[in-house]
């Protein structure tokens, strides 16, 4: 090959062991992945790579697993803050004596914006390039996660009873519905429409948000059968399982993800497959909750879409995603009564490409395929905890933890740099913490 045909990009990196996620089950060694702005223009061989590209940067990666950044489907930015306030406590008593009543006091604009930023401070530091958030003041979110450069989909509320963001269902609307407005069009923020549950937004409010879904496009994610009491409790008043409602109710489709899904029957896994609507697990909130377990592999078997999420840091108590993809390997094979059930490379996939799809966006995020975008992370296998290799697929789920995430780039844009943040201000970030810790523990605003 000779100089012309040599083209130019911007960033080269050149990776031990590369996992693409797309086709399924690949582990490519020493390759280069190939940036030219917010893009992958290549994935190819290294001696190829030589030939074919000059680039401006060259980052190489000699003891590093390469992967599409990660994909947290569900959580509570930030109520990060409100991490180790309250633990050891089932959902409703943890909501009802505790979390509600200090997001009562506590919530605001400057505490969603140092909330989220601590939550994408610890996402990005463990690997995830995409979040989910279903939170009060859902402007703020959005401008928080813009100027960090990180990809989110941000939910706005919708509940039946008053909040510091809206007095009722009309008000949560009507601001909603500007808020998908202001963002539909931006390159990092995907809004979406956030019912609550089933047991907090009534029929007419849930059937809104599935109008507002039609006419905008934009999704919808709702806790969805997240403990016994939440079924019982539904049955009693309602005659009917929540699940059989919101698909009454015409919520289950395409364009829905539903968060938990423990208690599930077979009635239930029919409803999620005939309607396309995409489960998101989040299984440490659900241990650590006593709140039951979603039967992952079940689901995957019916074809359904099962992404992952870390619910917040009030009930997990960290949004590690790799902590939380092993966790979810472990307990799938339990429930499962199999230890073949959700395997590494399944694992893997529940954190990216099936994230993608519930976003919608598996067109362009999920997977290292030229033309996708370049959300990218890189993990150092070089520690003793790591060693030896045998298979970087297996060491990703059942041996690593996100501190060993070492780089990560967003739309092309580095992040994190040999563990280092580039874009927040850590020290920072700290100082305002520490400030709505003090304020948390005496309870004084
Ligand atoms: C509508 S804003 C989000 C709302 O949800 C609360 N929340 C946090 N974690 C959970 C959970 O696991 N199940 C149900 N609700 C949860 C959060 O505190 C906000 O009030
Ligand atoms: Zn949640």
């Amino acid at each position: 090959m000779t100089a012309d045909t040599i083209t130019a990009a911007d960033i080269r990196i050149n990776a031990r062991w590369l996992i693409p996620i797309e086709p399924a089950g690949t582990v490519l060694e020493n390759h280069a992945v190939i940036i030219q702005g917010s893009r992958l223009v290549a994935v190819i061989p290294q001696e190829q790579a030589d030939q074919t590209f000059r680039t401006r940067e060259t980052v190489d990666l000699p003891h590093h697993v390469v992967m599409p950044g990660l994909i947290n489907m569900h959580g509570h930015a930030a109520m990060t803050l409100f991490r180790g306030m309250a633990d050891d406590l089932p959902l409703m008593t943890w909501l009802n004596d505790h979390i509600w009543p200090a997001e009562g006091r506590f919530i605001s604009e400057q505490f969603i914006a140092d909330g989220t930023q601590l939550a994408m401070a610890e996402m990005l530091r463990t690997g995830t390039t995409t979040f989910s958030d279903m939170y009060f003041f859902p402007e703020i979110a959005a401008q928080v996660a813009h100027d960090a450069g990180m990809r989110a989909q941000i939910c706005f509320p919708l509940l039946d009873f008053p909040t510091p963001w809206g007095a009722g269902p009309d008000e949560y609307l009507s601001k909603g519905a500007d808020f998908i407005d202001t963002w539909k069009t931006d390159g990092y923020i995907m809004p979406a429409i956030g019912p609550h549950a089933p047991y907090t937004v009534s029929d007419g409010p849930m059937a809104e948000a599935v109008r507002l879904s039609e006419k905008t496009g934009a999704v919808i994610q709702v806790h969805l059968h997240e403990t016994a009491f939440e079924v019982t409790e539904a049955i009693e008043k309602g005659g009917q399982r929540p699940t059989a409602r919101l698909a009454d109710l015409g919520v289950l489709r395409p364009e829905t993800q539903c968060v938990h899904m423990t208690q599930i029957d077979e009635s239930d896994v029919n409803l999620l497959k005939q309607s396309g609507a995409h489960v998101i697990h989040c299984p440490e909130s659900n241990l650590k909750l006593a709140s039951g377990l979603c039967p992952v592999q079940d689901l995957l078997d019916n074809g359904i879409n099962v992404a992952i999420g870390t619910d917040g840091a009030a009930s997990n108590n960290d949004l590690d995603l790799f902590g939380e993809l092993r966790t979810a390997a472990m307990v799938a094979k339990v429930v499962a009564g199999d230890a073949s059930a959700l395997s590494a490379h399944k694992a893997l996939e529940m954190a990216t490409i099936n994230g993608a799809r519930a976003l919608g966006r598996d067109h362009e995020l999920g997977s290292l395929v030229e033309g996708k975008l370049a959300d990218i992370i890189a993990i150092d296998l070089s520690d003793p905890f790591l060693q030896p290799v045998y298979d970087p697929a297996s060491h990703l789920v059942y041996s690593n933890h996100g501190r060993s995430v070492s780089h990560s780039w967003i739309n092309g844009v580095p992040q994190l740099q040999d563990g280092r943040l580039t874009r927040i201000d850590v020290a920072d970030l700290m100082l305002r913490v520490e400030d709505w810790a003090g304020r948390i523990r005496t309870k004084a605003n």
